[in-house]
């Protein structure tokens, strides 16, 4: 599912910007990158020649004799049989007016190809990007903030294709018209055009010294007041409700101004970097062609016969100017946008090794008809010192009904969590018939698993397509979806109390339904994968007692040809499993069925006795 780029461990960061592009394009990306660089190199020939093509034609409008004096003029206008030299002149009128129209085709032709280029990164290293997240362990997600990593898919890498890549695009191009431009006029005249060069190359020299750290540093300060913004707004929408009863929505607004008038400060900075060089460059240009006619003059020449040399040198400077601007604002704004550059290379490439494999790409079938098995495992967060689970052993056969119990904070979610695969332990092993549960087994064992989490996640789309989660339109199965929701005994009010049945839009995270409405929903859409394991992670809390009975019967009906599996905090929830374990600080400190635990196991008797 993965591009196949070159996947050798990249094992430094410590690479310059040419190799961490380098390592960030696919081989196809390079490819075109080069291609338009040789498309930039026609662009900044055809670019000179326009200029340089003036240079004659004005001679001869000055001066027809030249036609009679140049050896290349007076070979043309004899192989071309002209009438006189007005012809002569016509001729080389419209030889000029070509050369300036191709060369600008040519210009907007780059232009097209470097957009497009540049456009189709965005698509191509945003999804490889979204792509490179999901295929990151869940650990990876519990470090991190889920914000932050949609807004680097979704803006920063939009910042490094808009800003980074077209400023290095600029610099390019702009690199080698500036040269091919300066090479002809060098020809013309070495002297002036020497000075010209030192004149305006070494002010952008010395602008780009002058301002390349701030420029890095203020950049580095986007990303992080960028990311700042990103959080707060997501926090403060996400939470809205807390938000508004709390009455903390100055708090949200205080923070989001924080970040947000860094990042209108940083960027002030970026801008005005960019532009301020414009208008010092131009008065700089101006005061060179006085200086250039006054020494000119100087050198005893008269101002008629410098007109072609003036003209010459005013339409190369038209040139120039604005390229040497871009060229300007291209570092301005490689320098400045670094900071997503390192921060993608490292998401994108050098995390690469730390990805696990997306569905598609796994290798070993796990099979399940037998048990599932705990043999000493032992577990830590990452960060933390403390260890969660502390040696479990235990057996969960096939087609059981199994509880888990334990005061809040023992265990039970971590359980469960690396009996899905989702995060290993230290050490010690969980194995499914026999087959232990690792890299290359897990996908095939989540296929098994139908998971209801304590807080159901919603789309904002139909209670079907809800229902059906992850399920192409067109592949969906309406009666499945049906039978799901008869299980999860939601079908009842889908038919007769909402407007449009399963084709009910239910609104953003399902804001227009119950809580207990949304569990049952998402009971469903596990049944509707028609699991081999249920897991039920409190998902059932939320409904009342009455409804949690009917569910957990029909469920429980189903349980001899399913494995279910509950957390719950209540004990009469799981009343009829066929085995309840109890935790304790990460122990495993009773198993039985519940009479039996209620009969052997203090812990146990007491959770059952605060809850009369
Ligand atoms: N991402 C994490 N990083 C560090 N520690 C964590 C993390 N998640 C949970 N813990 C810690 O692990 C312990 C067990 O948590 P777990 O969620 O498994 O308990 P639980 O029995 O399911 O609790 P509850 O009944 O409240 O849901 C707790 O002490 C908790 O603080």
């Amino acid at each position: 599912m993965r591009e196949c780029r070159s996947l050798k461990p990249i094992s430094t960061e410590k690479r310059n910007f040419i190799q961490k592009l380098y390592d960030i394009l696919t081989p196809k990306e390079r490819l075109h990158a080069v291609f338009l660089f040789f498309l930039s190199l026609v662009t900044a020939f055809a670019q000179a020649f326009g200029v340089f093509s003036v240079f004659p034609f004005i001679n001869v409008v000055m001066d027809p004799a030249v036609i009679h004096s140049n050896e290349w003029l007076l070979w043309a206008y004899e192989k071309g049989n002209f009438a006189d030299e007005n012809a002569f002149m016509m001729f080389l009128g419209i030889v000029v007016f070509i050369a300036i129209f191709f060369s600008s085709i040519i210009s907007a032709l780059t232009i097209w190809a470097k957009m497009r280029y540049v456009m189709r990164r965005n698509h191509d290293i945003s999804r490889r990007l979204l792509t490179t997240y999901l295929s990151r362990s869940y650990a990876f997600f519990l470090q991190k903030n889920t914000s932050e990593l949609a807004q680097t898919i979704l803006a920063e890498v939009k910042q490094l294709t808009d800003q980074y890549l077209i400023g290095l695009f600029e610099i390019v191009i702009n690199t080698m018209i500036f040269i091919s431009i300066i090479v002809m006029l060098l020809w013309v005249d070495t002297l002036v055009t020497l000075g010209a060069v030192v004149f305006l190359g070494g002010t952008y020299v010395l602008l780009n010294m002058f301002i390349r750290d701030g420029l890095k540093k203020k950049g580095a300060g986007r990303v992080e007041s960028n990311q700042g913004r990103y959080k707060i707004a997501s926090e403060a929408l996400d939470s809205i409700k807390t938000t508004k009863v709390m009455g903390v929505e100055n708090y949200f607004i205080r923070e989001y101004s924080k970040y947000s008038k860094k990042y209108a400060q940083y960027n002030t900075y970026y801008k005005v970097a960019g532009k301020i060089p414009h208008y010092l460059i131009e008065s700089i240009a101006f005061g060179g062609i006085v200086f250039f006619i006054v020494f000119q003059l100087g050198r005893g020449n008269d101002v008629i016969t410098l007109i072609p040399l003036i003209s010459l040198f005013a339409l190369a400077g038209k040139r120039i100017l604005p390229a040497l601007q871009k060229l300007y604002g291209g570092v301005v704004q490689v320098h400045f946008n670094q900071a997503i550059l390192d921060k993608l290379h490292l998401d994108l490439v050098v995390a690469e090794e730390q990805t696990d494999e997306l569905e598609g790409e796994n290798k070993e079938a796990i099979s399940f008809t037998r048990k599932i098995r705990f043999q000493d495992v032992l577990f830590t967060y990452e960060g933390a010192s403390e260890k969660v689970l502390k040696g479990i052993n235990l057996e969960i056969e096939k087609n059981a009904m199994i509880g888990f119990v334990g005061t809040t904070g023992s265990g039970k979610t971590t359980l469960i969590d690396l009996l899905m695969g989702l995060m290993t332990p230290d050490s010690g092993q969980i194995t499914i018939d026999g087959t232990p549960l690792s890299k290359s087994t897990v996908k095939s064992w989540q296929k098994r698993i139908g998971y209801v989490p304590q807080d159901i996640y919603l789309s904002d789309d139909t209670i079907c397509n809800n229902i059906a989660f992850g399920v192409k339109k067109d592949d969906i199965d309406e009666e499945r979806v049906r039978r799901a929701a008869q299980l999860a005994a939601i079908h009842t009010f889908i038919e007769s109390e909402l407007p449009e049945q399963y084709s009910t839009e239910i609104g953003e995270r399902g804001v227009r339904l119950s809580g207990g409405q949304r569990q049952r929903i998402g009971l469903a859409r596990a049944l509707y994968r028609n699991p081999d394991v249920l897991v039920l992670d409190e998902a059932t809390s939320a409904l009342d007692g009455a409804t949690e009975e009917a569910v957990l019967k029909d469920i429980g009906k189903e349980a001899g040809s399913r494995t279910v599996i509950m957390i719950a905090h209540r004990l009469t929830t799981l009343i009829n499993c066929d085995q309840i374990f109890v935790l304790e600080g990460g122990e495993l400190i009773g198993q039985g069925t519940y009479e039996e635990l209620m009969q052997s196991n203090e812990r146990f008797r007491q959770m059952a006795r605060m809850e009369k």
